[in-house]
C-alpha cells in the first residue's frame, strides 16, 4: 500500500493542500534566502524601496511561512487522526466479521500488533510538514545556487546526490532488521498471551514458569535488544555520515570551487550562506528516511492482516434474509476439512443429516471424532468446502446459512460470560421469563445482577458460569439451542436435573436442542442419538437399544 494513497483515499483535497503549501513554502523560502543575501550585500529587495526597509519583507515572509505551516499542520493532525482511528476500527471491523478459521489462523497477538501499528501514523503530520518544508527549501536553495553559479551548483548537486544515494542504500539494508524486530514482536505477544491466559498453570509450576520466561520471553527480548542496539548504531552511523558529509560539501564550496572556477567574493558569500541555509533542512530530511521505513512496514502489515481477515469474511447476519420460521435444517454431502501445513489434517463428512423442529438430538462420539467441528459447522462458524444445505427444505447459499446462526443460541465448551449486556437482555426484576428460567436451573442466590451497570456478576464458579450461560442463551429466545458438553462441569444433582427435567422443559417451549454429550447414563432422554467416528456419522438412532446394536 502506498502511504500517499492512504491519505488521498481519505481526503480528496489532500494533494491540493500539498500544492498550495508547497507554493507558499517555496516562495517564502526563496524570498528569505534572497533577502538575507541582498541585505548582506547592502541591496534592497523588491517592493520595499530601500535596504533599511528589508526587515518589513522579512517580517511578512516569516509571518506567511508561520501561518501557512501552522494551518497545514493542523489540517494534517485532523487528517492523520481520522486515518489512524479509521484504520484501527477497520481492523476491528474485519475481526468481528471474519470467519472463525481466519481468526484462529491469525491469532489474537497479530491483531493486537496490527492495532498497535496504526499508532505509528500519529507522527505523520510532523514528518509531512518537515518533508515538504525541507524539500522546498532545498529546491529553492538550488535554484538560487544555479542563478549565482550554474557550474558550482551542478558540482554541489552531484556530490549531494551521491551522498544521498549512499545513505538510502544503507538504510534499505536496515529494513530487513526492522521486519525481523516486528516478527519478534508478534512472537513476544504470543508468549505474553500464554502467560496471561494460562496464568494459574504458569504460576503454579516453577519449571513451566522459568521455561516460559527464560526460553521464550527473555530470549525474545534479548534478541530484540541486540537487534535494537545494532539497528540504532547503524542509524547513528548513518546520521553522522549524513551530517558530516555536509561538511564535505561546505569544504568543497569554500576551498575547491574558488580554486576551479572563477568565483567572486560576493558569489562565495552567497554560496556559503546557501549551504548553511540548507544544512538544517537536509539533516531533517535525512532523519525522515528511517521513519518512512517503519511507517511503510506498519502500513504493509496492517494491509496484510486486513486482507487475511477479509478473505472469507461472513456477511452481516442482519443483512441476510433468514426470517422464515425454523422447521428443519438439512445437510447433504457436506464436507469440511482442517488444513495444517498446507495438508488436510482432519475432515468432517455429512452425507445426509437433518434436524427437525422440536427434536432433542444428542451428538456423541469419542474424543476427536468431530463433535465440536460439527457444532462449528452447524453454527456457521466454519464454512463447508462442498455440499448442499437446506433450511426448511429450501436450498440456501453458505452466506445465508451462516447468517441463520442468528437463530441459534449456543453455549460452547469454553463459553465466556461477558461483563457487559451485549444482548440487550432485560435484566430488571420485572422480567418474569428470566425469573422462571433462573428458578428452574438453580440460579437463585447465584445470579447477581448489577442494575446500575445493567450487567451480571461473572465472578462465580465454572459450573455456575455454565448455568448462567445457559440462562443467557434461554433469554435469547432462539428456536435452536446448541449445547457443547454443557453438563461436563455440573455437579451430579444439576447434571441429573439437566438431562431429566430441564431439557424437556426447554423443548416444551417449542425449542430444538442439539446437545453434545459424553454422559451415556442419560442418552435415553434424547429423541435421536447421533454418533460420530473419525469425522463421519456412524449411527443415527432413536434409542439406546438401537445404538448399542450398532456399536
Ligand atoms: N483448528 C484445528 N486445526 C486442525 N485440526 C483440528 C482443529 N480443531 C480440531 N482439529 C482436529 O479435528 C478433529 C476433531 O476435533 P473436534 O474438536 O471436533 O473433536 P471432538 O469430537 O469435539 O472431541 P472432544 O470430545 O475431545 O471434544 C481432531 O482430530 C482434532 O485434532
Amino acid at each position: 500500500m502506498n502511504i500517499l494513497q492512504v491519505f488521498q483515499s481519505r481526503s480528496k483535497i489532500f494533494y491540493v493542500f500539498l500544492l498550495i503549501l508547497g507554493l507558499i513554502s517555496s516562495l517564502t523560502s526563496m524570498g528569505i534566502l534572497m533577502l538575507i543575501n541582498q541585505t548582506l550585500t547592502g541591496k534592497a529587495v523588491i517592493l520595499v524601496g530601500a535596504p533599511e526597509n528589508n526587515y518589513i519583507a522579512f517580517i511578512v515572509l516569516i509571518t506567511l511561512s508561520f501561518l501557512s505551516t501552522s494551518y497545514f499542520q493542523n489540517y494534517m493532525v485532523e487528517l492523520t487522526n481520522s486515518i489512524m482511528f479509521n484504520l484501527e476500527l477497520s481492523v476491528v471491523q474485519k475481526v468481528r466479521n471474519a470467519s472463525f478459521e481466519s481468526f484462529e489462523r491469525l491469532g489474537s497477538e497479530k491483531i493486537y500488533a496490527a492495532i498497535a501499528d496504526t499508532r505509528v501514523l500519529s507522527r505523520v503530520p510532523e514528518i509531512f510538514v518537515t518533508l515538504i518544508n525541507a524539500s522546498i527549501t532545498i529546491i529553492c536553495s538550488f535554484i538560487y545556487f544555479f542563478w549565482v553559479s550554474p557550474l558550482g551548483c551542478i558540482v554541489v548537486l552531484t556530490l549531494m546526490t551521491l551522498l544521498l544515494l549512499f545513505y538510502i542504500y544503507r538504510n534499505k539494508k536496515m529494513v530487513k532488521d526492522l521486519n525481523t524486530a516486528r516478527d519478534l514482536q508478534d512472537a513476544y505477544y504470543f508468549s505474553l498471551r500464554e502467560l496471561l491466559s494460562g496464568f494459574r498453570q504458569i504460576r503454579i509450576s516453577s519449571v513451566r514458569n522459568n521455561n516460559l520466561f527464560n526460553k521464550y520471553i527473555n530470549a525474545n527480548r534479548t534478541k530484540v535488544q541486540e537487534l535494537s542496539i545494532r539497528t540504532s548504531k547503524k542509524y547513528i552511523a548513518n546520521e553522522l555520515t549524513g551530517s558530516y558529509s555536509w561538511y564535505i560539501v561546505l569544504g568543497m564550496v569554500i576551498f575547491v570551487l574558488p580554486a576551479i572556477f572563477h568565483i567572486t567574493a560576493g558569489q562565495l558569500a552567497a554560496f556559503i550562506t546557501t549551504v548553511l541555509f540548507m544544512m538544517s533542512p537536509v539533516s531533517r530530511l535525512v532523519m525522515i528516511i528511517p521513519f518512512y521505513s517503519s511507517l511503510r512496514i506498519a502500513v504493509e502489515r496492517i494491509e496484510k492482516i486486513d486482507k487475511q481477515l477479509a478473505v472469507d469474511a461472513l456477511p452481516d447476519a442482519a443483512k441476510v434474509n433468514t426470517k422464515d420460521d425454523f422447521s428443519s435444517v438439512r445437510f447433504q454431502d457436506v464436507r469440511y476439512g482442517y488444513n495444517q501445513h498446507e495438508k488436510e489434517a482432519f475432515h468432517l463428512e455429512l452425507s445426509e443429516f437433518n434436524i427437525s423442529k422440536g427434536e432433542i438430538i444428542f451428538i456423541i462420539g469419542g474424543n476427536g471424532s468431530g463433535k465440536t467441528t460439527f457444532v462449528n459447522l452447524l453454527t456457521g462458524l466454519c464454512r463447508a468446502s462442498q455440499g448442499k444445505i437446506f433450511i426448511n427444505e429450501r436450498e440456501v447459499e453458505w452466506e445465508e446459512f451462516s447468517a441463520f446462526s442468528n437463530h441459534m443460541a449456543v453455549v460452547y465448551t469454553n463459553q465466556r460470560l461477558f461483563h457487559a449486556n451485549y444482548d440487550d437482555h432485560d435484566l430488571s426484576d420485572k422480567n418474569e421469563r428470566m425469573h422462571y428460567w433462573k428458578d428452574l436451573i438453580n440460579l437463585n442466590g447465584v445470579l447477581k445482577i448489577n442494575n446500575a451497570k445493567d450487567c451480571i456478576e461473572v465472578n462465580v464458579s465454572r459450573g455456575q458460569q455454565k448455568r448462567i450461560a445457559l440462562l443467557m442463551a434461554l433469554m435469547e429466545d432462539k428456536p435452536l439451542l446448541v449445547l457443547d458438553e454443557w453438563a461436563a462441569e455440573q455437579d451430579p444433582t444439576n447434571k441429573k436435573l439437566f438431562y431429566t427435567k430441564w431439557l424437556q422443559e426447554i423443548r416444551s417451549m417449542g425449542k430444538t436442542l442439539i446437545v453434545v454429550s459424553h454422559d451415556d447414563d442419560f442418552y435415553h432422554v434424547a429423541d435421536r442419538i447421533v454418533k460420530f467416528d473419525f469425522g463421519r456419522i456412524t449411527s443415527d438412532t432413536a434409542n439406546v437399544v438401537d445404538l448399542e446394536k450398532n456399536m
